[in-house]
């Protein structure tokens, strides 16, 4: 059952910041946090698990209802992600489970089939959810949204020193490109492309340090005392 919770959408492309500030801003506040875009990754590796073929769209979408997802947080406070009771977290977070996660999100049916889990998350006090449409389409009467940007060449610079601190060898050229290329689709689908919502206050989170973006996202959520 979804309630009448507040919801606050952090929208933006890939590596702007906004699981970051998102976890954040929902401790800070007390919220829940939703983190859509593991939904599609955890389908995307539940598919390949099953050695499914990405063009198969059908066992695609049947993969979808039977893929269970669950969220914890471990003894650190890092959100752990469960495709089918097994922690998947580390292999989600890949490049290719985010390539594979963002093919897979252009399909209508897998979007449609993930909608009510996401709208369960609206629970009391709150909620805020990072992803592409959260607040076009998922959750368009949130009162407070934001759309979350930063240059190519810094996104793609984050990511190069997120993956170098866990040993992950890659090249920024490489990881330009694939940010550049994930952009597009994701912006370009027919359905429910990644758009700010017409209410949302932009950020651009280039130069700017995750602490001052915290700040400037808790600005726009009104707090009692
Ligand atoms: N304002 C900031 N300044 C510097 N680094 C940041 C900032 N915000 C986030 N980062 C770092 O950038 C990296 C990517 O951030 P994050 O994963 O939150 O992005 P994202 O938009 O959620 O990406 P994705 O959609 O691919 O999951 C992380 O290492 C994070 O610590
Ligand atoms: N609300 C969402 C969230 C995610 N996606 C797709 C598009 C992304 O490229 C991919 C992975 O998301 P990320 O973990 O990088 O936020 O999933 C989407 O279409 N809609």
């Amino acid at each position: 059952m979804t309630t009448n919770a507040p919801v606050l959408t952090i929208d933006g492309p890939s590596g702007s910041g906004k699981g970051t500030i998102s976890r954040r801003v929902a401790q800070r506040l007390g919220w829940h946090y939703l983190d859509s875009g593991a939904l599609y990754r955890a389908v995307g590796v539940a598919a390949g698990w099953a050695d499914l073929d990405l063009d198969d769209h059908g066992a695609l979408v049947r993969c979808t209802f039977d893929t269970r997802i669950g969220f914890r947080d471990d003894a650190a406070g890092e959100l752990r992600v469960l495709v089918n009771d097994v922690d998947a977290t580390d292999e989600l977070r890949t490049e290719t489970a985010g390539a594979a996660a963002s093919a897979i999100a252009a399909i209508p049916e897998i979007r449609a089939a993930l909608k009510d889990r996401q709208r369960a998350f609206r629970q009391p006090p709150g909620l805020v959810a990072d992803g592409r449409d959260m607040g076009t389409v998922i959750f368009p009467d949130a009162p407070f949204k934001v759309f979350m940007t930063a240059s190519a060449d810094e996104r793609a610079q984050r990511r190069y020193k997120q993956l170098n601190d866990k040993g992950v060898s890659v090249t920024l050229d490489g990881l330009l490109r694939e940010i550049l290329a994930r952009d597009a689709r994701d912006a370009q689908r027919a359905v429910a492309p990644l758009r700010p919502a017409d209410d949302a206050v932009h950020i651009d989170t280039t130069g700017l340090s995750i602490e001052d973006v915290v700040e400037q996202v808790l600005a726009l959520v009104p707090r009692e005392g």
